[in-house]
């Protein structure tokens, strides 16, 4: 038994393991785990679930309208009334298959009365679909952990901006659909090359309508590459998702039945909630990777040991900075911005009193909340000292996305208050 024991340890200890052990470990903050991780995490902690669900519930009320608004757009903008029915049957059929035949009907009655498209109709069509775009706006910004406190004016103005956004970008797939049809009428492949070509463009369209939504409804600027990434996987999950459901439907074909005649609502919301929620965990997605930076930094300030080789070597890569024996990294006056963190060395902080600030220990803070000037002088001590620089938006974020972070941070504020406090009223007393 010792003999398996020892041969193990050597096995673990050999030189290729170690090394590949440390590649990964170097790597381990910025590895699609760590990114799939964080996004699961934010996904639950943001009960992006329920937010699904009500969505789906304002997707179902939203429906009609939205379709007899599309409509309303197809048949005006480029082809006849006829064909705009059968593409938007197409289109609706994509986002709500058990209902699209029953709310293509309703859309053929309710657009053959006239009345309904007066400026009155079409406003009123527009109000019942900013609930939608509301609820869909407050999930970003949920996502993106910021907080929006317009007036309910400026907020309802934005909401109808979003539906005609959202009306937009329908229109705008439809009508590549249509030009993309063409393209396949002209180039006529054969039946093979032809179900693959359509499979691939409706990817690559799908792909391109979430990552405009993304890029018009989150509510922080993000990179391209972040937004194009995030709507290529919530497409592919969509598509994938598709077959699914219709495999499960087709296990069960009793699913639902106890709703009677209302078994196809119980599974079109059950789709729209699926279809939102892949929508929402691509939403988390660039949020995670918004902040994936910010990410690292945590771990500064929420426990990962000091001693974590791999995780300060990550942090110095990205944020750190080497200076020299009486290097300043700030003089008293100076604008604040930046926050720091000391690794390894020594600063010193000068004022009318001194303080030395080691390793594990940060400083500059006060100009930074405070928006004023620095308090002290900060010069290197040490022969060199190792720091990270945290700027005034990276820090915001950090204690924006994680409040328990936040609750940390005022902690250590708050005790280091208290330990000035009662330094001071030691030195007062001692004078009296
Ligand atoms: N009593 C103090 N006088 C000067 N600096 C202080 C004092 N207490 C803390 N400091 C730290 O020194 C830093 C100087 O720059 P800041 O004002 O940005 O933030 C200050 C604090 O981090």
């Amino acid at each position: 038994m010792p003999e398996i024991l020892r041969t193990l340890q050597r096995l673990i200890h050999h030189p290729t393991i170690t090394r590949s052990r440390d590649a990964y470990a170097s790597k381990r903050y910025s590895t699609p785990l760590f990114i799939l991780f964080e996004t699961l995490n934010a996904f639950r902690m943001h009960n992006g679930f329920s937010i699904s669900a009500s969505l789906a519930f304002y997707a179902m009320f939203a429906m009609i309208p939205l379709v007899l608004l599309m409509f309303f757009m197809l048949s005006h903008l480029i082809v006849s009334s006829d064909y705009a029915i059968i593409k938007l049957a197409i289109l609706t059929s994509n986002l709500l298959p058990q209902l699209s035949n029953r709310i293509m009907i309703e859309v053929y009655n309710v657009s053959s009365h006239q009345a309904a498209w007066g400026l009155f109709g079409i406003l009123a069509l527009l109000w019942i679909v900013t609930p939608l775009a509301a609820a869909l706006r407050s999930a970003f910004y949920t996502m993106a952990s910021m907080v929006e406190v317009p007036s309910f004016l400026k907020r309802k103005f934005k909401d109808i901006l979003a539906v005609l956004g959202i009306l937009l970008l329908l229109f705008a797939f439809t009508a590549a659909g249509l030009m993309l049809e063409k393209v396949l009428h002209f180039l006529h492949p054969n039946a093979t090359y032809f179900r693959a070509l359509n499979s691939a463009s409706s990817l690559v369209l799908t792909t391109l309508l979430v990552a405009v939504f993304y890029r018009l409804f989150f509510p922080a600027a993000v990179a391209l590459q972040h937004i194009l990434f995030s709507a290529l996987v919530t497409a592919c999950l969509w598509v994938a998702m598709q077959p699914a459901f219709s495999l499960f439907l087709s296990i069960n074909p009793s699913y639902g039945a106890v709703f009677g005649g209302m078994k196809t609502i119980f599974i079109s919301i059950a789709w729209l909630y699926y279809t939102f929620a892949v929508f929402l965990l691509g939403t988390e997605l660039i949020a995670t990777l918004r902040r994936k930076d910010v990410l690292l930094l945590r771990g500064l300030f929420a426990g990962i040991p000091n001693t974590d080789r791999h995780y300060l070597q990550a942090l110095l890569q990205q944020y750190g900075k080497t200076l020299q024996a009486g290097d300043y990294v700030f003089r008293r006056g100076d604008p604040g911005g930046d926050l720091y963190y000391l690794i390894s060395g020594e600063v010193l902080l000068e004022s009318e009193k001194r303080r030395l600030v080691v390793a594990g220990d940060y400083f500059g803070e006060m100009a930074m909340l405070a928006e004023a000037p620095r308090l002290s002088d900060a010069y290197v001590q040490s022969p060199q000292a190792e720091l990270i620089i945290i700027s005034e938006s990276t820090f915001e974020t950090l204690l924006l996305t994680d409040p328990q972070l936040a609750m940390l941070f005022l902690k250590g504020l708050a005790r280091r208050l208290r330990e000035q406090i009662s330094h001071h009223n030691l030195a007062e007393n001692a004078l009296t």
